[in-house]
Parts: C-alpha cells; sequence; structure tokens
C-alpha cells in the first residue's frame, strides 16, 4: 500500500502546532505496520531547509489562474529522516520563512495544483491520498472534478480534520485558480457564499477522519459553521485518536531535558527538572508549578488565562508558567502580569521547541482550558513526562483524561470559564499536598501508552475497508 500524506506541516521541517506533530510520526508507525507512507509538503525558508541539501526529482509548470509558475518537487539528499517526504518548490509561493499567513489562497492552491499534476506524472500511483486540513481540502475536489485531475479519480482520498476552525475560506472571484472544471459542479466548492476549501474536501473525500472520537460528535453541534454539513456526512467521517511519537517524546531518552528519567527514577528526574525551570523563571520549587503551553487563541481558552491567573496567585500558593505566542493581547496582558505575580508567575512569549520539552519534564501539571480541543496533543506528553494534566472535558481531552474523583489520574472541568477553571486549580493545589498519593499518580501516568501504535494501524485498517468495500 502507498500512502502519501499532502499537508502544510511535518515535524521536524516545519511546525506549527499538533498538526505538524502528526504528519511527523503518523507515517513513521504506519511504515512500521507495514505500509508505504510518504508526505508532501511545501518547500520553506527556514532553518531545516538551510541546514539540509535537496535534489530536484521533478520540474515543470503549473498553471494558476491567468498565470504560470515554475516548480520543482524536491527530495533531501541524505537520509535524515526516517520518513520519506517530498517537498513542492514554487519560489514565487511558498519558499518564506513563515507557514500560514494572511492570505494564503494562492500559495497552498499553487501547491496543491503542483501536487496533483504531480501526482499524474507518476509511474506508480499512491494508492491512498490522505490530506489534512483544509490547506489539502481541494485535492479531493481537483480529484473528482478538475478535467485535467480526473485520470486520479479512482484513488481514495482521506481527508483528516485537525481543526475545523480554520476552513481557508476565500471569494468566488479567485475561483479561476482551480484547474478546470464542469460549473454546474461549483456548489461542491461553496458554503454559505464563499470558496470553502474544508467544506469541499468533506464533500468530495472518500471518508473524513477526526482526531478523535468525541470531537467528530461535537463537530455536529459546533463547527464554526460547518455543523449541518458534519451532520448529512456523517456516514463517511469517523474519529481516530491521535497517537504521539514515542521516541521524540521520551523523557528516557529525550536530549532536551535536564536529566533524562523512567517511572523508575521519576522522583530523581522530574525534581532535576523542576529545578532547572525553577531558577531559569525565578518560582520556589517547593511550590506546585503549572504551566500552560500552546497557541494563545481563543480556541484553547488562552484568553481566559490572565484573570485566573490573577485570582489564583494572590494566595501565592503555587506557581505558573507560560509559553505561547498569538492573539496580541492575551500575549501582552500575560506579559504585564509578571511585575505583579514575581516569584510566582512567569510567561515565555514566543515559540520554542526545547523550552516546551523542558516544561513537559519539569513542571507538576499541564493547563488545558481548551473550548475547542479536536484531539491535543500536549496533554499526551505531559502524561508520558508524569506531568498530571488539569483540562477542560472536551473533544480529545475528554477521550484521555479521567478525573481523580472518577478514580482517575488527572484534574478535569466542565466548562471554559473562570470559575471552573480556578475551581480545578484549587483542587489541584490540594491535591499537591497529599505527597504520596500526587507521587503515586504521576508514576501511574507514565505508564499510559499513547503511542501511535494502535491508531496508525486503525488509518490502516479504513484504508483497506475503503479499497475492499
Ligand atoms: N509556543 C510554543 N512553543 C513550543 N511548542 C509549542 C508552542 N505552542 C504549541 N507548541 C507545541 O505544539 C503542539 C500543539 O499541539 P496540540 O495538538 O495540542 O494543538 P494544535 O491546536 O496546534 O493542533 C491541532 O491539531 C492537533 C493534531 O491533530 C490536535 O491534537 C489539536 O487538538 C488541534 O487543535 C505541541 O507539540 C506543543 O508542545
Amino acid at each position: 500500500m502507498n500512502v502519501i500524506h499532502v499537508s502544510a506541516e511535518c515535524y521536524p521541517i516545519a511546525k506549527v502546532g499538533g498538526l505538524g506533530d502528526v504528519v511527523g510520526s503518523l507515517p513513521k508507525y504506519q511504515q512500521e505496520a507495514g505500509a508505504n507512507a510518504r508526505v508532501v509538503m511545501p518547500f520553506y525558508d527556514n532553518k531545516f531547509t538551510a541546514a539540509h541539501k535537496f535534489k530536484s526529482v521533478y520540474e515543470s509548470e503549473l498553471v494558476l489562474g491567468e498565470d504560470i509558475y515554475p516548480y520543482k518537487i524536491l527530495k533531501l539528499k541524505e537520509d535524515v529522516l526516517d520518513i520519506e517526504v517530498l517537498f513542492v518548490d514554487i519560489p514565487e509561493f511558498l519558499f518564506k520563512d513563515y507557514i500560514y499567513s494572511d492570505d494564503d489562497t494562492a500559495r497552498f492552491t499553487a501547491f496543491q495544483i503542483a501536487v496533483m499534476d504531480w501526482l499524474l506524472t507518476l509511474k506508480e500511483k499512491p494508492s491512498i491520498i490522505h490530506c489534512h486540513d483544509h490547506h489539502t481540502g481541494l485535492i479531493p475536489f481537483m480529484a473528482q472534478e478538475c478535467v485535467k485531475h480526473k485520470p486520479l479519480n479512482g484513488i481514495p482520498v482521506i481527508l483528516t480534520i485537525h481543526n475545523a476552525q480554520y476552513q481557508g475560506w476565500f471569494s468566488h472571484d479567485k475561483v479561476h485558480y482551480l484547474p478546470a472544471f464542469d460549473i454546474k459542479h461549483i456548489g461542491l466548492l461553496d458554503w454559505d457564499g464563499m470558496i470553502n476549501p474544508l467544506a469541499a474536501g468533506i464533500k468530495c473525500a472518500w471518508r473524513v477522519t477526526t482526531v478523535s472520537p468525541s470531537y467528530i460528535e461535537e463537530l455536529q453541534q459546533a463547527a464554526n459553521g460547518l455543523e449541518s454539513l458534519l451532520s448529512h456526512e456523517k456516514e463517511k467521517c469517523v474519529g481516530i485518536l491521535n497517537g504521539i511519537d514515542a521516541e521524540v517524546w521520551n523523557p528516557e531518552t529525550d536530549e532536551f531535558i535536564i536529566k533524562n528519567y523512567s517511572a523508575k527514577n521519576i522522583q530523581t528526574g522530574k525534581t532535576a527538572n523542576k529545578k532547572w525551570l525553577c531558577k531559569e523563571f525565578g518560582f520556589s520549587a517547593s511550590k506546585p508549578l503549572f504551566a500552560f503551553i500552546g497557541r494563545l487563541v481563543y480556541e484553547k481558552g488562552a484568553d481566559l488565562l490572565p484573570e485566573v491567573i490573577d485570582k489564583v496567585l494572590s494566595k501565592k500558593d503555587c506557581s505558573i508558567l507560560i509559553l505561547g505566542s498569538g492573539n496580541p493581547e492575551v500575549e501582552s496582558e500575560l506579559e504585564s502580569l509578571r511585575n505583579k505575580h514575581k516569584g510566582v508567575y512567569n510567561a515565555f512569549i514566543g515559540y520554542d521547541e526545547k523550552l516546551s520539552h523542558l516544561i513537559y519534564a519539569g513542571a507538576d501539571f499541564l493547563l488545558m482550558p481548551s473550548r475547542v480541543e479536536p484531539c491535543g496533543l500536549n496533554q499526551l506528553y505531559s502524561l508520558r513526562y508524569g506531568t498530571i494534566p488539569v483540562v477542560r472535558s472536551i473533544g480529545g481531552l475528554k477521550d484521555t483524561v479521567v478525573d481523580v474523583k472518577d478514580g482517575g489520574f488527572g484534574f478535569s472541568h466542565t466548562e471554559a470559564s473562570e470559575g471552573d477553571i480556578l475551581q480545578t486549580l484549587n483542587r489541584a493545589i490540594e491535591f499537591y499536598k497529599d505527597q504520596p498519593e500526587f507521587k503515586k499518580t504521576r508514576k501511574h501516568i507514565m505508564g499510559i501508552d499513547h503511542s501511535w501504535d494502535v491508531s496508525a494501524q486503525q488509518y490502516i485498517d479504513l484504508y483497506n475497508s475503503i479499497k475492499s468495500g
């Protein structure tokens, strides 16, 4: 089975969030399960591409509207990754020092056209095209409707929704960017008067997956305008829980952290990592340390953090550390709290992969007050590193975190509200005081297996069910 994953992100090449983690690891585990899985992604101007050498395996031109652009398909000269990655190099559009911008329509439409044009030229066609999020949502439509790409129409196309909040909307003025298709079928591209790549992907993909079982249920009630579409298409939708790359996220071997540890020496390992974090950010190591890592956006409940932090820290019985970037207002509120709560609060505004590993290793609790959480990887990483998750019970968080009061190992609340978060934080602070129970719980969570083994196989079973059915 030849699977080609099409994505805007893939760790360690280019990552903004969880999409990069999934596309960087799922194919590796699919390989181990016997499938031949590859990735095709844009060639960006970033640290990874600057540090490696590439060779061209295909060169051509693509047509976007009335214009023609040269492009290449590149491969790494040396095998430095566990999986094969192909890079679409369209200098005009993709070779930028960012992944996303405010206007990505031309960039990602050109990317998708180049991918489809190149696939047409392959002698051995993929047996599955697996698209990820709206940046690749036009591919199922192109395979089904565009005259040029009709030869690919027999290949099953899967669309995985990692986040339905972002849909890639653009106006009908730009529909001519797409290769020719029968205009009678323009309705497949449209949702509410706009061209909507995510909606088009949902309509045209052979199967749609979401990254947790709960999320697929929730999308029928709240999908940023696509509720009725997802209810209508529910027969072809399935939720498959994300896994984690157990090699990258392994406290026993993690090169980023201060002291490696396993469940056996968790006490000394966590203590050493916490000590480093506390020194670095000016905290006392005797207090419970809560951390938040993520995009500072509404879906993550980031706007609730400043008020919650201000209130919970008035008692000074815990410390809080934030790592994230996003909404400028939230960023500046979080920065300005530093002076008021010196010694118990700090924030690193920005993106820092190494620091994220140090935090998973050194914090006692991880906060995730998300309004929407399709799966969430942070809580899975935190479990692996013995850091107890404190989450809103939604989406994948609901599927992976069981509250201590229900015999589980984490803390959860039902509402993304200041009151609920505060109450739950206070429960966790109390729990920390019972050190034997706290230590037993964090040792237990390190043993919970969220590696990709099971879910990678579920995807393969899904591919097989389409081919045979
Ligand atoms: N400032 C920062 N510095 C360093 N690292 C940072 C960082 N901000 C975030 N990260 C890292 O980015 C990843 C975030 O992953 P998530 O899955 O939790 O969220 P995201 O919303 O990006 O993904 C979407 O897709 C994924 C994958 O399907 C779903 O799990 C999720 O629910 C959905 O919203 C983690 O690896 C985290 O450590």
